[in-house]
């Protein structure tokens, strides 16, 4: 019998998400330790943190597929990179990405994972994490990875994600997000996810399938069961939740209220770092997820083709302000954007919103 399409790819994805999650949880419990704290997360030159975690997520995520799927024409286009981690100076930095990798790796095999014979050294920690710079692009298969999104959440003990997916010919084809502080809800459990009381839970979906799939974290291993994910079915704008970024600098919160408004949405807005906002509309905790960045700010690619493929299987719909398709086709950045990003659990919402954005801009604009 022929594999199903990509079966290999959504399983190690998963399952690599998985042991991602789990090196998180512990960065994140060390980072509530004033002692280490510091030691953990660094500046990037735009001021955004980058922390232990990130570096250790790119890099076990690119050794496991490197190992599944071998080196040589792995193409992996991911946010970080080794330049300021290989500096003399950050000498203590690699030390604690190295041990949160090795750490986790030795578990590799309790998520199904290949695992090294022995640990691995800085050096091919270091060439893990750089292999992740390709510029993906219109051709061939590029897996997307955002090793933590939310960063931001990350340090300050919120919420963030890990996310992966694998983009063919301009196409998402999966996407994998691991929400490690997402809480799992009591009729969630019900159906399958059988671990009363916990939080965290990774989300999947393959295009086309007209499925997205949610499985709880459990801690040291991967778990049996899936629960299938569903949008919310609420239409109207009175009883929707409308999530955003909490950061008044990634997203225009004045412009989205009055969207919001003009709607008639009612509820106050839900602000949560990272990805877990697709993954809120994907399992129908929320109806409509919006972000507005600055004119001069270019979204990238990871830090939306895993939900995206999540929210659109689940039954969701994702454009562009202007209500076109996010193009994934043109490297790093969604280029071609039109204002901002809109994801609705249904296309009801989804008018109602494009046709706020059309009704706001002409009025802006008189
Ligand atoms: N200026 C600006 N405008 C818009 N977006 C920006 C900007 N700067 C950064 N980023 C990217 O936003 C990612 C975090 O988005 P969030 O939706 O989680 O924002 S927030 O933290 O809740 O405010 C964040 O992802 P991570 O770096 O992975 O955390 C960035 O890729
Ligand atoms: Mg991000
Ligand atoms: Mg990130
Ligand atoms: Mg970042």
């Amino acid at each position: 019998m022929a594999e199903e399409f990509l079966a290999t790819e959504m399983d190690t994805a998963v399952r690599v998400v998985h042991l991602a999650s789990s090196l998180c949880v512990k960065v994140q419990d060390k980072l509530r330790l004033p002692s280490s704290a510091n030691g953990h997360v660094k500046s990037k030159d735009d001021d955004s943190p980058v922390t232990v975690a990130d570096w250790g997520v790119q890099a076990i995520v690119s050794w496991v597929l490197a190992q599944v799927f071998g080196g040589q024409n792995l193409s992996i286009v991911a946010e970080e990179d080794t330049e300021s981690l290989s500096k003399a100076e950050s000498l203590g930095l690699l030390g604690a990405v190295s041990s949160a990798v090795n750490e986790a790796l030795s578990e590799a095999s309790k998520y199904g994972l290949p695992k090294p014979d022995k640990p691995l050294e800085t050096t091919e920690i270091l060439e893990a994490i750089g292999r992740c710079n390709s510029l993906g692009g219109p051709k061939g298969r590029h897996w997307v990875l955002d090793p933590v999104d939310g960063t931001l959440g990350f340090v300050r003990g919120d919420q963030y994600a890990v996310a992966l997916a694998l983009i063919e010919n301009g196409k998402v084809l999966l996407g994998v997000l691991g929400c490690p502080n997402y809480p799992v809800k009591k009729e969630g459990l019900s159906n399958g996810c059988n671990q009363p009381g916990t939080k965290g839970c990774v989300m999947y979906a393959k295009k086309g399938s007209g499925q997205a799939w949610m499985q709880p974290l459990i801690p040291g291993g991967y778990p049996e069961a899936a629960t299938l994910l569903k949008v919310s079915s609420v239409d109207d704008p009175v009883l929707a939740t409308v999530c955003e970024p909490v950061e008044r600098a990634n997203s225009n919160h004045l412009f989205t209220a009055g969207l919001a408004n003009s709607m008639g949405v009612r509820k106050k807005p839900l602000r949560v770092y990272s990805m877990v906002k697709y993954a809120a509309i994907a399992c129908g905790d929320a109806e409509v997820f919006m972000k507005f960045a600055q004119s001069s700010y270019k979204e990238k690619i990871w830090d939306h083709a895993a939900g995206v493929v999540i929210v659109e299987e689940a039954g969701g719909v994702v454009t562009d302000a202007g209500g076109r398709n996010l193009d994934f086709s043109k490297g790093v950045y969604l280029e071609g954007l039109d204002r901002g990003i809109i994801a609705c659990s249904g296309q009801v919402l989804h008018e109602k919103l494009i046709g706020a954005v059309y009704a706001s801009w002409e009025s802006s604009s008189l």
